[in-house]
């Protein structure tokens, strides 16, 4: 829809009129249809239509596009858009279109004729684009900057925008290389306003972005950060039964919401989603283990309200703009609280009333801690300290007292508690929060004592006890830092809702080769006495495997009364004997994954399963030691099964229990051994698995349960 000329042309009539209140006002109620400037965007926009550098701090869904689209259409010539993601400039163009705003995207993504309009464009002497969105690569490309040069000489060069101007930090908790060469702008083209615009209040970051891009008196504008429209909660994992059941409940007791859950690892993610789904839920995973096509298609369905909840890792992040969101919600804890900040605002950008819900557990601290302590060990000393940052997170989680205060004064901001006005749990149950910080404390020291920690120590400095998925990818030589960021994921994302045509061969392809060599490296090192070692599975390891089982057990086994046939101690010893039976052979990463996925299975699985499951030990408990003649009799079925080219998972077993009750000794059945597949087999079926699920994803995405893969990539 073409819009009319007319208000433009009434402020282009003096530098006056383009910086008046009236004048801007009218631009924005014509073209965007809002009644009127929110926040510090009025002032932003004045100070860099007078040619004024402002760095604009604005929370999360404040608005901080209008301030760059406004001066854009307020004087002639071009205003200059970076972006990071070739999604959020997709967005913005397409939307500004829709308005009847001359908007053009640059990126290496495009037809080289829809590149070659735009340039054409650009070279004639009166350009029509009013907005030109452009990556950081494309600015330090030097034919680029020379086209810049030649738009400014010729007084067409309006204002520079850096939108998500953070990631210039390696302060910030995105950051981009490509955002340091940005820095060159200030040298080029001295003259031309800079607008930096960003939702991250950390001080060092402010400081770093203003330093970064040589910004020159600039306007330093902060809203607050206040987001009063979300209701902030923590919930205890540990003191919870089952935490997947609680978030069950959770969402069904709010109605068919459109809801983000987000989690630390892609298995949690897949898991969650089918348990979601299982229980009614309109549920999707969403993470970089994904393929392109199937990314895209949820993403499609969650924007569309097809679905309605999106559960993924944080590769699900910058530039999503759902305005309903109503819950957001952290399975695990975040790495900082920057990241929860922006995460948690990803709710109610409608302004509406949201909720953001914390699942706490003592065992994800942990967890977190020696990701972050390993990563904090890679990096140069100089570097940022995520323990630090961590730490912040933690005391949002373990402190009494207001949430949102918490969340403010980490970012420096001042808020008296009684602003809060009952906002968030602590303030609105304040017993009850105290309450249940009292109970964490007793059971976690108690839980500490008895072992069942998963990350033994964060301090620890023996490896026996602290794996977990993570440490099994850091193990094949991924890196646990990207992983919690999923950085590759941010460009995938980008690449996925740019549009299916966007190089999805290519992306599989390099993944596979480099697979492939991961592969052959592995192989290569396993052929070292030492890497040998490592990859033993000690007793030590298999013991704190055992205890992990029997404190998993007894929980559920006391939650499931009436099951006394079954003793923890026998049962505990009999999975973790099947999870050694199959995986000795492959290492401690795959006896790990596996030992992980059965716990899992302990805290969802039925009275029935249990029984199926652990009939062996039930019979065992009861009859006499079998003799030779009947073990060779009774090998169980399932192995069998899953030499005919299974996925050797927990799950699998869950799918197909036995019926037979075994009368085994599990430390002397002779039961085969699966094969194991090799790197490139396991990911060759992965591969298969996943185009037959796509191909039948459109009609039954929800019913099919994804078979549960250790995690190798
Ligand atoms: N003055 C205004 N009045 C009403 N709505 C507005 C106003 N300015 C912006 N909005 C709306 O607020 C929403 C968020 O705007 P925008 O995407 O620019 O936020 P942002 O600050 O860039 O957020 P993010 O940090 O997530 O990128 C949009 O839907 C936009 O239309
Ligand atoms: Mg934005």
């Amino acid at each position: 829809m073409e819009k009319s000329p007319l208000p433009m042309q009434n402020v282009h009539r003096s530098d006056k009129n383009v910086a008046g209140k009236e004048a801007l006002v009218k631009l924005l109620r014509w073209h965007f249809g809002h009644a009127d400037f929110r926040g510090k965007q009025l002032e932003a926009i004045q100070a860099v239509v007078s040619g004024r550098d402002c760095f604009c701090l604005m929370p999360t869904g404040g608005g901080k596009s209008i301030c760059y689209q406004i001066p854009a259409l307020a004087k002639p010539g071009i205003v200059l858009v970076v972006s990071p993601l070739i999604a959020l400039m997709e967005n913005q163009v397409i939307a500004l279109k829709e308005k009847g705003i001359a908007a053009e995207y640059l990126s290496s993504t495009q037809p080289t004729h829809v590149k070659n309009k735009i340039h054409e464009d650009l070279d004639s002497g009166k350009p029509s684009v009013r907005l030109l969105y452009v990556t950081p690569e494309l600015i330090a490309t030097k034919g680029f900057m020379l086209k810049l040069r030649k738009l400014h000489s010729r007084g067409l060069l309006n204002l520079i925008a850096i939108d998500e101007a953070h990631c210039i930090s390696s302060w910030g908790h995105d950051f981009r290389p490509s955002y340091r060469q940005l820095s060159t702008l200030r040298d080029s083209l001295a003259d031309v306003p800079v607008l930096a615009l960003t939702a991250t209040a950390a001080p060092k970051v402010q400081k770093d972005v203003i330093d970064s891009l040589s910004l020159r008196n600039p306007l330093v504008l902060k809203s607050s950060f206040n987001r009063p429209n979300i209701f902030y909660e923590v919930r205890y994992k540990d003191l919870l039964d089952n935490a997947y059941t609680d978030l069950c409940k959770l969402l069904k007791s709010c109605g068919n919401i459109c809801a983000i859950i987000y989690c630390l690892e892609r298995t949690t993610c897949d898991d969650l989603s089918v348990h979601l789904s299982s229980s009614g839920i309109s549920s999707a995973a969403y993470h970089a283990g994904l393929n392109s096509n199937l990314r895209s298609t949820v993403l499609d369905d969650w924007l569309s309200s097809k679905k309605q909840v999106i559960v993924a890792t944080v590769a699900f992040g910058m530039g999503i703009d759902k305005k309903d969101v109503r819950m957001v919600c952290h399975f695990n804890i975040p790495k900082s609280m920057e990241s929860f900040y922006q995460e948690s605002g990803r709710a109610g950008r409608d302004q509406l009333p949201s909720r953001s819900v914390l699942y706490y557990g003592v065992d994800d601290r942990k967890k977190m801690e020696f990701i972050l302590r390993n990563s904090e060990k890679k990096n140069s000393p100089s570097s940022k300290t995520p323990i630090s940052d961590f730490q912040q997170i933690v005391t949002y989680c373990e402190g009494s007292g207001c949430r949102r205060r918490k969340i403010l004064e980490s970012f420096g901001e001042e808020f008296p508690v009684q602003k809060c006005k009952k906002t968030c749990d602590a303030c609105k149950h304040l017993n009850q929060v105290a309450h249940c910080l009292e109970e964490l404390m007793t059971t976690a020291s108690r839980r500490h004592n008895s072992s069942r920690i998963f990350i033994a120590s964060s301090n620890d400095k023996t490896n026996e006890g602290q794996y977990s998925e993570f440490w099994n990818r850091n193990e094949d030589g991924s890196n646990s830092d990207d992983e919690i960021s999923d950085s590759d994921d941010g460009a995938e994302a980008a690449k996925c809702l740019a549009g299916p045509k966007l190089s999805k061969k290519l992306g599989l392809e390099e993944k596979m080769v480099l697979l492939e060599r991961a592969e052959e490296k592995y192989y290569e090192s396993n052929k070292q006495v030492k890497k040998f070692e490592k990859n033993v599975i000690s007793e030590t390891l298999r013991e704190s495997s055992k205890k992990r089982l029997l404190d998993e057990l007894a929980r559920v086994l006391e939650l499931l009364a009436g099951l006394e046939e079954i003793d923890p101690q026998n049962a505990s010893e009999f999975l973790e004997n099947e999870c050694y039976r199959k995986y000795s052979k492959a290492g401690k990463s795959f006896y790990y994954s596996q030992i992980v996925s059965t716990v899992r299975w302990l805290g969802t699985a039925s009275r029935d399963e249990l029984m199926a499951r652990l009939s062996s030990v039930v019979t065992l408990a009861r009859e006499e030691e079998p003799s030779g003649e009947s073990l060779r009799s009774t090998e169980p079925a399932e192995n069998i099964e899953e030499e005919d080219g299974k996925i050797y998972t927990a799950e699998s077993w869950v799918e197909k229990p036995t019926q037979q009750k075994l009368v085994v000794s599990p430390s002397r059945s002779p039961i085969r051994l699966p094969p194991i597949p090799s790197f490139s087999e396991f990911v060759n079926r992965r591969k298969m698995k996943r185009s037959t699920s796509l191909d039948n994803s459109s009609e039954s995405f929800d019913d099919k349960k994804p078979a549960k893969i250790m995690k190798l990539q």
